[in-house]
């Protein structure tokens, strides 16, 4: 049975003056997947998420979110739509409180006008109650209670970027885009955050785009891989698949690793010099 794809991305084409950002890249997401981009440096991962989320503007392609097309959305627009994003770097409210900052995520959640709200009245109060049950559900989720009233700026490192992630879920999202989340990150916090991202997959049921560097992480959580090189996909597929493949290794390695990349086509181990 085949179903409608979440987010369709198909032949998108950026430029910056000379450099192409991205060039062909098609891909979409189906269900509740959890879809990696990786590539080197200036591969272009980064673009696909501006471009997903309103801030760059495509030459040419089309991208599709819940069926209907997105190119040309502002990111707020889009984001009401249903798609989150975390960033490589922290975008938190530093000296709000972690209740203060998954309170913000739930902004498009609020259906009251502003007289109800002086008054805590009417769909104000419900809203209100309902949107800080939903924020204490995901503070339980990530587990993060003991830090629940404290300022955001003064907790460690991993914690700040489960709280990001939190802020995220709270705006229920159709589709999360994860920008680098165990960027910097030590050994435990990585395998914490590996967790919750696939507790998000199996519980919450709810696709992801993963940028990211730890290729570790990417082979063990990712179902599908898109490879890109200079903004163009290598290879889409299993996560082994993508691995072994030659074209990918060379991009990674770059041309020192030819004799890698044929010892692994061919299947043989490769020799020591
Ligand atoms: N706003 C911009 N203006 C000019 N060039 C840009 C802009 N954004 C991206 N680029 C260029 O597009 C190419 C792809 O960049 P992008 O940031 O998407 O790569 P990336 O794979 O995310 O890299 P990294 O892993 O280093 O974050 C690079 O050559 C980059 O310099």
């Amino acid at each position: 049975m085949s179903t409608n794809p979440v987010c369709e991305v198909t032949d998108v084409q950026l430029s910056f003056g000379e450099v192409k950002a991205l060039n062909g890249v098609s891909f979409s997401i189906q269900g509740a997947e959890l879809f990696a981009v990786i590539g080197p440096n200036g591969a272009g991962k980064t673009s696909i998420f501006n471009v997903l989320s309103g801030v760059y503007r495509p030459q040419q392609g089309s991208v599709t979110f819940g069926g209907e097309s997105i190119l040309g959305g502002r990111p707020h627009r889009i984001a009401k739509r249903g798609m989150a994003r975390t960033f490589q770097n922290i975008e938190l409210f530093e000296n709000l409180t972690v209740v203060d900052n998954l309170m913000m995520g739930r902004h498009h959640h609020l259906n009251y006008h502003w007289w109800e709200a002086i008054y805590w009245w009417g769909r104000a109060r419900s809203s209100e109650l309902a949107n800080r049950r939903r924020v204490e559900e995901i503070i339980d989720f990530l587990e993060i209670e003991g830090y629940r009233d404290q300022p955001v700026g003064m907790l460690p490192y991993g914690i700040q970027k489960r709280i990001e992630l939190g802020r995220a879920l709270a705006m229920e999202p159709k589709l999360l885009l994860l920008d680098e989340p165990v960027a910097g990150m030590n050994a435990e916090e990585t395998e914490d955050m590996a967790r919750f991202i696939l507790d998000i997959r199996s519980e919450l049921k709810i696709p992801m785009i993963l940028v990211e560097h730890d290729m570790g992480l990417v082979m063990d959580l990712a179902d599908r891989v898109m490879a890109m090189d200079f903004g163009t996909p290598l290879v889409t597929g299993a996560p082994e698949e993508v691995q072994s493949n030659p074209d990918v290794i060379r991009a990674y390695l770059g041309p020192m690793s030819e004799a890698a990349a044929a010892a692994v086509a061919d299947g043989a181990p490769e020799e020591a010099p």
